[in-house]
């Protein structure tokens, strides 16, 4: 498993070795064991899964408030995706900034997304299967979304938002500047840089 950051520190892109073979191929997906050996302490504690259909699909941007915020490690079981992060934390010297990495399930690679910071995803091709990891159980008290659209965010998905397929919720969506965010910066995280 190599680990290594992203533009958006905090961010990392996991990348388990693949063993291919005649049959197809292996590789160990998570090991707490390795993800510590960097750092990386999380109680992983519930495990999700979604499937989309159609291109396009965009899920997100979301989060749950404190004290039920979730870390994430990222997934594509079956087809891509562009995985997309926003740094909220309040006092932040990266607030509003955001990362997208390509993932996908032929190069196995995975995003960790740190409590604080927004997560979603569009996919690449159709029947997408996204799996992820979280460090808190489900919390609809403490669900929350901000419009993936955002001018203020700037995200570039790689598609006509127009054309994105999104659920009501995420339709309805306030825009960044018009939410609060209820995370606060407490530093670096344990497996950022010096530089942090
Ligand atoms: C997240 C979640 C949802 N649900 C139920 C609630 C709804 O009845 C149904 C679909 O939920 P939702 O439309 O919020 O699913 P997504 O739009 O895929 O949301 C997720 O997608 C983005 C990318 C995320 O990072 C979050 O993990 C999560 O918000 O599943 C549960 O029962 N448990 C859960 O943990």
């Amino acid at each position: 498993m190599q680990i290594a950051p992203t533009s958006l520190s905090g961010v990392v892109v996991l990348t388990p070795r693949v063993f291919s073979d005649a049959r197809g191929r292996f590789c160990e997906t998570w090991s707490r064991a390795r993800l510590a050996e960097a750092g990386i302490d999380i109680d992983f504690v519930q495990d999700n899964e979604s499937l989309s259909r159609p291109v396009g699909t965009l899920r997100g941007l979301h989060y749950q408030s404190p004290p039920m915020a979730q870390a994430k490690l990222v997934r594509v079981v079956a087809g891509a995706i562009l995985d997309v992060a926003v740094d909220v934390r309040r006092g932040s010297p990266r607030y509003g900034q955001w990362v997208g990495v390509e993932l996908s399930a032929d190069s196995g690679r995975q995003l960790l997304v740190p409590a604080g910071f927004l997560h979603g995803f569009v996919t690449r091709v159709p029947d997408t299967v996204v799996g992820y990891k979280c460090s808190a159980p489900y919390a609809p008290e403490c669900d929350g979304a901000v419009a993936f659209g955002d001018p203020d965010l700037a995200i570039d998905w790689g598609l006509d938002p127009a054309a994105a397929v999104i659920s009501d919720k995420d339709a309805r969506a306030p825009r960044f500047r018009d939410w609060t965010s209820p995370f606060d910066y407490t530093g670096p995280l344990p497996w950022e840089g010096a530089d942090a």
